[in-house]
């Protein structure tokens, strides 16, 4: 079971008939259940892709240099139509901008899931150019932004809601944020997994998550292996996966989908061979005796994204440094 607090940020005084006031201990529980430890033997179930919810507006935007994809999500059926949008980055920010006012909705939230290295984010930018517009940035980031969010915060626009879900590996402070669970709420349910899960693969592994992992002495890749299957793959199968990145034309999954043919996600053989042992966090654990099949999933998994052999990404000394403050830094310049 997990538990979420519930919360509402205060709005700036020309927003406040937008959304109710901050309950401060309003506590709502979450079934969490568990997720099948091997793949399903039956052919996949044909989920719609796309959600539907009479309040939703929803839009899937891109910018191609990075391959970003920026969200927009706003409750139509509120007299102020509040919005918010995640991931925006800083060179489609004129576009999307004028989206927003072209769709009569008053932007109210600029999100981001984590600290990206690829791309400035645009929610700085963002703020300069329309009043009110509050940055949103997790607090294990350690990012600049107006709002910090942890896991378990809910995010309100409207009657709509996210909830914000940890999900570190390809950061520290990455997050994925998923809409509520609830009548009014969309179904199925999506979840903006930033670059933890990316259709058919997931972020890399190799930037800040190894300092960690020597400070801690702790696996990172491990941990990433488990916070996938706990914190995203526990979400109903029919929750749809909208990442921050596509490199190959992709733009929605399911969790079902994921879980049958997520090529980084289902080496489970260890537990299929039956030499493995679960854990409490539902890895394989080899077991003595069981020679030559004593590779965990995790270290499958660490094996995966150590060999990866990507590039760093071309502006990753632009990008860090800026989206550390909010992609603020050189706007001058920038918006020159
Ligand atoms: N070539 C691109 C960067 C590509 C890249 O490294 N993507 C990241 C997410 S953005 S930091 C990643 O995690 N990729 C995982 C994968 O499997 O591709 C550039 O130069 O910007």
């Amino acid at each position: 079971m997990l538990q979420f607090r519930f919360l509402r940020f205060p709005l700036p005084s020309s927003n406040l008939s937008t959304l109710s006031p901050i309950p401060t201990t309003n506590l709502l529980r979450i079934s969490a259940s568990r997720s099948p430890s091997s793949k399903p033997r039956s052919p996949m179930a044909s989920y719609t892709t796309s959600s539907s919810s009479p309040k939703l507006l929803f839009r899937q935007l891109f910018e191609k240099e990075s391959s970003t994809y920026t969200y927009l999500l706003a409750d139509q059926s509120h007299p102020e139509k509040p919005a918010l949008l995640v991931d925006p980055v800083d060179k489609t920010v004129d576009r999307d901008l004028s989206f927003v006012k072209d769709l009569g909705l008053k932007l109210i939230y600029a999100i981001n899931t984590h600290v990206h290295a690829d791309h400035v984010t645009g929610t700085g930018l963002i703020k300069t150019k329309v009043s009110g517009v509050r940055s949103i940035i997790s607090k294990a980031s350690n990012a600049k932004a107006d709002l910090f969010v942890e896991p378990g915060d809910k995010i309100c626009f409207g009657d709509l809601f996210l909830e914000v879900r940890a999900t570190p590996g390809h950061t520290l402070g990455c997050v994925t944020y998923v809409t509520g669970d609830g009548p009014d709420q969309p179904q199925p349910r999506m979840a903006f997994t930033g670059d933890a899960l990316l259709i058919r693969g997931c972020g890399r592994t190799d930037f800040q998550c190894k300092i960690w992992v020597e400070v801690q002495n702790c696996c990172i890749n491990q941990c990433i292996h488990r916070q996938e299957h706990e914190i995203i793959f526990t979400l109903p199968k029919d929750t749809l996966i909208y990442p921050a990145h596509d490199y190959k034309g992709f733009t929605v999954s399911t969790i079902q989908e994921e879980m049958l043919y997520n090529p980084r996600l289902t080496k489970d053989e260890v537990l299929k061979s039956g030499c493995g042992r679960r854990n409490g966090g539902g890895d394989a654990v080899a077991v003595a005796g069981c020679k030559g099949r004593s590779v965990t999933v995790a270290e499958k998994f660490k094996s995966i994204m150590e060999n990866l052999n990507l590039a760093y990404p071309k502006m990753i000394d632009v990008a860090v440094p800026a989206n550390m403050v909010c992609g603020l830094q050189d706007l001058a310049f920038k918006s020159a």
